[in-house]
């Protein structure tokens, strides 16, 4: 029984275009999470993104998480919990920041509990249960590209290898936009056409980005969400436009404001010029391993 675990999760960017709730590619920038119990009480360290904002008792994400993971385990719940975060990957932006928390809190319980051991199958169930969508958990916890998908109510996913030529580079402005805002602006129902080419797309995007990456323009095209969150993140959708405008195969990160572009070398120099100083331009590689666990004596 081990009282102490670090859990390294990814970014991750959901929907990629087309792919609403369903795709998801996780990404080289990860938070570092240390678990401990403890006899008594919640503490908590962070370093970075979150630090002085977040809830530091009970509510944090991670220990909220943690204890729900131990009730789905019928575990007992531990008395305290000292959290050390190491948080690198900005919240409310569209990077995953409430998946990558919550993917390692369910997988901190699960190393921690003295119950039988769940697979990564039940993980991701769970992660998605209290995300409410499961394409940032799923690349988050699988790595890689991933489909999600729903099998008898159950969320299920497959990880896919990336094109070598897929490079991911991330913009991300100094504004946020919480995903419960963003999806708020959804319309209830969309025109069949529009969802048969977007069917399509999404079709053509696993293909683009296994096999073909000189389809992703096209590919990247979305007709389920962007156009409808417009309003909320102006600037990022100007952004999308031009960058598309000018040959760069970009799409708004999960429910945004971050953009993600997919570039080769030439684009990477293309996209620098295009975009004006208050963006973070980070090229970030794929994370084909996903979310790790290491406890303190094979450290
Ligand atoms: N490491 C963390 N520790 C504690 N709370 C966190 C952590 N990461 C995210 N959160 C909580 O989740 C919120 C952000 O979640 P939200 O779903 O709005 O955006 P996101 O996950 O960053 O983006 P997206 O879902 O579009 O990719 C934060 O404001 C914070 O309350
Ligand atoms: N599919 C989700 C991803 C963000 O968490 C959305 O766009 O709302």
């Amino acid at each position: 029984m081990h009282n102490s675990v670090l859990v390294r999760v990814p970014a991750t960017s959901a929907n990629l275009g087309p792919g609403f709730d369903t795709l998801g590619l996780a990404l080289d920038l990860h938070d570092e999470v240390e678990a401990e119990l403890t006899g008594d009480g919640v503490e908590i360290e962070i370093d970075g993104h979150g630090a002085g904002e977040v809830d530091s008792g009970e509510g944090h994400l991670i220990v909220a998480t943690m204890r729900k993971t131990f009730d789905a385990l019928d575990a007992p719940q531990p008395k305290g919990i000292r959290l050390r975060c190491r948080n690198r990957i900005p919240h409310a932006r569209g990077l995953g920041s409430s998946s990558a928390a919550i993917v390692a809190g369910v997988l901190a319980a699960r190393a921690l509990s003295e119950a039988p051991w769940f697979g990564d199958d039940r993980a991701l169930e769970l992660a998605a249960q209290i995300e409410g969508h499961p394409d940032n958990v799923a690349p988050c916890l699988y790595g890689g590209f991933t489909i999600a998908y729903t099998e008898r109510g159950r969320p299920r996913a497959v990880a896919l290898p990336v094109h070598e030529q897929v490079r991911p580079v991330v913009l991300i402005p100094d504004f946020r936009l919480a995903t419960e805002a963003a999806r708020g602006l959804l319309p209830p129902a969309v025109p069949h056409g529009e969802a048969a080419a977007n069917a399509g797309n999404a079709a053509l995007l696993v293909h683009a980005l296994t096999q073909r990456p000189d389809l992703l323009m096209t590919a990247t095209e979305d007709h389920l969400h962007q156009k409808y969150r417009a309003p909320a993140m102006p600037r990022t959708a100007e952004l999308v436009k031009h960058l598309r405008s000018v040959g760069v195969p970009a799409v708004v990160s999960g429910a945004g404001p971050t953009i993600l572009a997919f570039s080769s070398g030439s684009a990477q120099d293309l996209i620098a010029p295009e975009v004006g100083t208050d963006w973070h331009i980070q090229p970030l590689n794929v994370d084909p391993a996903g979310a790790c666990v290491q406890f303190p004596e094979t450290r």
